[in-house]
């Protein structure tokens, strides 16, 4: 591979002077229109990564998931489906800001020389875009950075996140002992829809799941899904499909406005009895609600899915009766203080936490036998370790219940993506437990209440000045700042609160949890107008409760 062409296309992708980029939590995210040179250059060291990994396909996903329609995003996809490893975060950010085309083409040959990358192998590439306006303008400048470097292209097309994982991780482990599934969204509908029917058959029906797609990628595809299950199993009525109006996408629905506001969204009727779950835009997260007997809103999310799965999980290892095959669950600090409670000492098992972003989840999964992992806003999957594919191999059932169990452990491995939180793998597997278990949302609300919480956002002059340790949960910067955070804390039964920039928007977080929702109230508008104070608070001071 050469260079030679790199000058001429990126001189059609030039990088607008004034911004400067940076690959976060969940890789570029800006306006669209910004990211051209981008997702340009993005394409360039994708070419380099598949190099790198011996021409393993690499995945190059466009989306902005629950952000403004107006915005957009890319990011890298390693050869397991996995995210791009991080120490390669820093070229991506070194290349999408280099100033001139000969800077790229100085920042490509420094890449090749850090990784000793052998240029002459075939690059892979497989992307796919989401349903945002902004799509067509970058898959472009995309199909040009793999031009460029003439790589080997797939384009897959419209559709959701997840399900590009998938086929990332299918191209690369076709023909081999782990291969995976057809690499195509066919292939996708039948993996799972198989592995859910082997699981439900039998039992008794459920009633209507609706489904809020947030006017994005989730709709077209979900419905794909069940038009490949064809079963009464998963019966579901889609609301919030318009992917063809211009402003809809995630506009007052989908998984995050829901989890953030803590109410139903609009486009969708509840009433009690009814089941429903909500997508965020590119179907990665997935959150359940229903109404109570008096019409109240209740959410399930992605804490009350993960505790759901890791019970189910333990009871079927158990009745397998294998001994020596621990389930795990990793969460992040927004993880509600009840649900790691109720993990600890009711469930009795283990749980770590992690940084924001499923990356760090992910990591710390791969460390446990069987790792659940899901961040609060209802992002995440289980992880299989090769320990437990060992167990569950060498499995020696004594009873036909027994044999029961490991084949539906099996199954179950095969339901869920382990390359990357699913919503429609992960609606899957709810489903099937739900139906395994014959519980309404209700019923599996009942393990444990939540502590009232709130999330707020601060806008600051320099987010940077923000920096935490201990998962995120203490502020070393600025100085001074954690000590008056504990302060007010203390004040608070129950109360817990912390404080951390975001890796994906221009804001600091703040995260309150207290005994009631007054004092939550209160305790998150105070840290959050300690931190505008203290910290170069820009707009408006947050003071909703004071
Ligand atoms: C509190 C919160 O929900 N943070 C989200 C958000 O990250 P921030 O770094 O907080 O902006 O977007 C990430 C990517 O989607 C997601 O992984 C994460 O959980
Ligand atoms: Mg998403």
């Amino acid at each position: 591979m050469s260079f030679a062409k790199v000058p001429e296309y990126s001189a059609k992708h030039p990088k607008p002077a004034d911004i400067t980029y940076e690959y976060g939590t969940a890789g570029f995210r800006t306006i669209g229109e910004n990211l051209e040179s981008t997702v340009f250059r993005v394409g360039l060291l994708a070419a380099l990564r598949s190099q790198s990994k011996q021409g393993k396909v690499i995945g190059v996903m466009i989306t902005a998931s629950h952000n403004h329609e107006r915005d957009n995003g890319v990011k890298l996809i390693d050869p397991l489906g996995e995210m791009l490893q991080q120490s390669w975060e820093a070229y991506c950010s070194k290349l999408a800001n280099a100033a001139s085309d000969a800077d790229v083409q100085s920042v490509l040959e420094e890449v090749v020389r850090a990784e000793n990358i052998d240029t002459s192998i075939k690059a892979k590439v497989a992307y796919a875009r989401d349903t945002r306006p902004s799509g067509p303008l970058l898959q472009g400048a995309l199909e040009d950075g793999l031009a460029a470097l003439d790589v080997d292209a797939s384009n897959y097309g419209i559709i959701t996140t997840p399900q590009l994982h998938y086929i990332v991780r299918c191209l690369n482990t076709a023909g081999t002992a782990a291969a995976y599934g057809e690499p195509s969204e066919g292939g996708y509908n039948s993996k799972y829809g198989k592995a859910f029917l082997r699981l439900v058959e039998g039992k008794p029906k459920p009633t209507t799941l609706h489904i809020d797609a947030a006017n994005g990628v989730g709709a077209p595809q979900v419905r794909k899904l069940a038009q490949s299950i064809d079963s009464p199993y998963f019966n579901i009525e889609v609301h919030n499909h318009d992917t063809e109006t211009l402003g809809k996408l995630n506009i007052n629905c989908g998984a995050d406005h829901v989890k953030s506001n803590q109410h139903q969204p609009a486009g969708v009727t509840i009433v009690p009895g009814g089941r429903y779950c909500s997508f965020d835009g590119d179907a990665d997260r997935i959150v359940y609600y229903y109404a109570d007997e008096s019409g109240h809103f209740h959410l399930l999310d992605g804490d009350k899915i993960s505790t759901l799965v890791a019970t189910y999980l333990r009871d079927l290892v158990s009745e397998a009766g294998i001994t020596d095959l621990q389930v795990g669950v990793v969460q992040t600090a927004y993880a509600n203080g009840s649900s790691t409670s109720y993990i600890k000492d009711s469930l009795k098992l283990p749980t770590v936490f992690a940084k924001t972003g499923v990356k760090h989840l992910h990591h710390k999964a791969e460390k446990m036998a069987i790792g659940v992992y899901f961040e609060a806003n209802g992002h995440g999957t289980v992880l299989f370790n090769p320990s437990a594919v060992d167990a569950l191999t060498n499995a020696d059932p004594k009873t036909p219940a027994q044999a029961d169990a490991i084949q539906r452990l099996w199954a179950l491995r095969d339901l869920i993506n382990e390359s990357v939180g699913d919503a429609m793998s992960d609606m899957l597997l709810v489903e099937t437990i739900l139906i395994c278990k014959q519980w309404t949302l209700e019923q599996w609300d009942m393990a444990y209440t939540d502590l009232p919480s709130r999330l707020l956002k601060v806008i600051v002059n320099d987010r940077s000045i923000f920096q935490t340790t201990n998962a995120e949960q203490t502020l070393t910067s600025p100085e001074g700042l954690q000590d008056v955070v504990d302060a007010i804390v203390a004040k608070f039964p129950k109360g817990r609160s912390f404080v951390r920039p975001s890796g994906t928007e221009d804001a600091v977080r703040v995260y309150a949890e207290a005994a009631t929702r007054h004092d939550c109230d209160q305790l998150a508008y105070t840290v959050a107008g300690a931190v505008f104070d203290k910290a170069g608070g820009r707009g408006e001071r947050p003071a909703e409760f004071l």
